[in-house]
């Protein structure tokens, strides 16, 4: 698809969260890697990207002044609205949608920072063609459905599961209504693609990639550590 063909597109960067499955004391999106915070890596990529015209950044109270401060450090060159999140990420991705202006929004977790130019290009064609995109990977692991008690109880076809990533594209007027309606019947969901589905609007998968790593565990900063090494991330390891 051309780039002039492409209409611009707004990204609400959802970086509130208190990373309690990090453990660590300062929130996961705030820790340094490669002398950066992480948050500013993620920032990095939509800042370069020639189709995003908006970023919003949805942050912690406590952390609006730093993040605008960090912003400016790091030489982000595109206007970086920075403002205060909500409880649940859903409720933090409905306050950026308010504060975006295009017809396109991608909504991505800050702590994705390996999402490369191509994936975004790539989300946001689909969802211009289809209405709705997500990255996703297919899962590598067999899956099981386990109850309460550690009973297996299903083994899910795994040709057909996929492990959902961010970015995520929508139509801001869509988004919008899938919010407000899951607000309205009190849904909260993981991703922003399940509001859209309750909507029955389609919603088509766009393969991401295995390093496009949600930073959650202690583990995670090892797997970023590797993967920060490689050619396509900075690095020069040849792996
Ligand atoms: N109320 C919230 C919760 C999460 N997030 C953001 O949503 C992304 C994905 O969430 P997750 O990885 O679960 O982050 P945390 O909620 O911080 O992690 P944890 O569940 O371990 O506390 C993160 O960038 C996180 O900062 C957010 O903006 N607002
Ligand atoms: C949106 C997401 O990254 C897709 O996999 C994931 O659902 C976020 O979950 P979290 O528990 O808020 O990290």
């Amino acid at each position: 698809m051309e780039i002039e063909s492409l209409p611009t597109a707004g990204v609400i960067v959802v970086a509130a969260g208190r990373g309690t499955r990090m453990g660590t004391k300062e929130s996961k999106q705030f820790l340094f890697f490669q002398d950066k915070p992480i948050i500013v890596h993620t920032l990095d990529v939509f800042d370069r990207h020639p189709w995003i015209s908006e970023i919003v950044l949805v942050t912690g109270e406590q952390d609006v002044e730093r993040c605008r401060a960090w912003v400016a450090e790091y030489g982000i060159s595109k206007q970086v609205k920075v403002i205060p999140g909500g409880a649940e990420r859903q409720h933090s991705v409905y306050r950026g949608l308010l504060e975006i202006g295009t017809s396109w929004v991608l909504v991505h977790d800050g702590v994705r920072p390996f999402v490369t130019s191509g994936q975004i290009s790539g989300c946001l064609e689909a969802a211009v063609k289809h209405g709705a995109s997500i990255l996703a990977v297919p899962v590598k692991d067999t899956v099981k459905q386990v109850d309460g008690q550690g009973l297996v109880t299903a083994t899910p076809d795994r040709r057909s599961l996929w492990a959902v990533q961010t970015p995520q594209a929508f139509r801001r007027s869509d988004l919008v209504t899938a919010h407000e309606t899951a607000e309205a019947d009190g849904f909260i969901g993981t991703d922003d693609a399940s509001l859209i589905e309750r909507l029955g609007i389609p919603v088509v998968v766009t393969e991401g990639g295995y390093n496009n790593i949600k930073i959650t565990t202690p583990e995670d900063l090892d797997f970023a550590e590797v993967i920060g090494k490689k050619k396509e991330f900075g690095g020069e390891n040849k792996l």
